[in-house]
């Protein structure tokens, strides 16, 4: 659904030059959810801006929803939906009149038909006599995303669909994506810096960072490609997390073990499996344990470990 290779795209003004993406190669099935993971800054809208005709690459070349982005963007613009960080409707126009005009700009023949499932789907049904500027803002997401699939397109790029959403409507807002592609197989390309919208949402994640991609893949892939698991120990006596430093480091599954506190954090291959002998380890160097707590690593672990830097820290 999306074939790009080399996709870049300088700014020049100024103050200089900037290189916001790289040399950005990707590729999106049919069918799938993508989430495109990255810091503030990294590059991500800049990239979506450019696979959706709004902005002209620098070099590279892109196939997007069968259509070539150089030789052909109004075919590619026919057979895209766009979702803008905001969104762009007139607070005083009722959503239903939203809709229909946008249905009217695409040349919609059953409009009505067409708005009416949108706005079941979408749960927007007793909203349409409503002024946009009056809908809560799940609603008026729901609401962007409707006027983004009027034109039945099979692919679907949303820029940061949840920004700026309570908890709830976040969650409502990841089902409504779901049922697009259970009901409709709509792919759907999103743009985010949340890690738990990438883990909950997504089949599979690219990471950009400062303009060029540092890691792909399923969120279950990256996890355990990356990071490893993390066990954290703790001792019956406090001086206890040297010795048992020096006897984890020895264990063949233990990549990395520092000392922590009063504790010892390991990243360890494989962790559920390596439990029985890491203390068995530290039973032999004569450490008593007081506790053992072993977690899976989370896609800020990951980021961390491609980059050097926190996620959380850099956006
Ligand atoms: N029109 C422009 N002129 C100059 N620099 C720009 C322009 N648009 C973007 N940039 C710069 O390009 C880089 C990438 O910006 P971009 O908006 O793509 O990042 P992003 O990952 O979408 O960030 P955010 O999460 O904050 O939306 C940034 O350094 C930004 O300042």
């Amino acid at each position: 659904m999306i074939e790009a290779r080399g996709l870049a795209r300088t700014f020049t003004g100024k103050h200089g030059t900037v290189e916001a993406v790289r040399g950005v190669d990707l590729s999106v099935a049919p069918g799938e959810i993508v989430g495109f993971l990255g810091p503030n800054g990294a590059g991500k809208t800049t990239t979506l801006r450019m696979l959706t005709t709004l902005l002209a690459p620098t070099a590279g070349t892109a196939t997007v929803a069968g259509r070539d982005l150089r030789t052909d963007p109004g075919g590619v613009r026919r057979r895209i939906g766009y979702v803008a960080q905001g969104g762009g409707t007139d607070p005083s126009v009722p959503a239903g009149e939203e809709l229909d005009l946008q249905a009217r700009l695409y040349g919609v023949r059953d409009r009505g038909e067409r708005i009416g499932e949108l706005c079941a789907r979408l749960d927007l049904e007793g909203l349409r006599g409503r002024p946009c500027g009056a809908l809560s803002g799940g609603q008026r997401r729901r609401l962007d995303i409707a006027l983004g699939l009027v034109h039945r397109p099979p692919l679907l790029f949303l820029d940061e669909p949840t920004t700026g959403l309570d908890p709830q409507s976040r969650g409502n807002l990841w089902e409504h994506v779901r049922s697009l592609r259970a009901e409709d197989g709509t792919t759907v390309f999103l743009t985010t810096h949340y890690l738990d919208e990438a883990d909950a949402l997504c089949d599979r994640l690219l990471i950009i960072d400062r303009g060029r991609i540092v890691a792909a893949g399923t969120p279950a892939e990256l996890k355990r490609r990356v990071a490893g698991d993390v066990v954290t120990l703790e001792f019956a006596d406090p001086s206890g997390g040297a010795p048992a430093r020096e006897a984890l480091s020895r264990h063949p599954s233990v990549r990395e073990a520092v000392v922590a506190g009063d504790g010892v954090r390991l990243t360890v291959e494989d962790g559920e499996r390596q439990l029985m002998s890491l203390v068995r380890a530290l039973d032999a160097a004569g450490v008593e344990l007081a506790s053992l707590n072993l977690a899976r690593p989370s896609l800020d672990d990951v980021f961390l470990t491609v980059t050097g830097r926190s996620l959380r820290d850099a956006a």
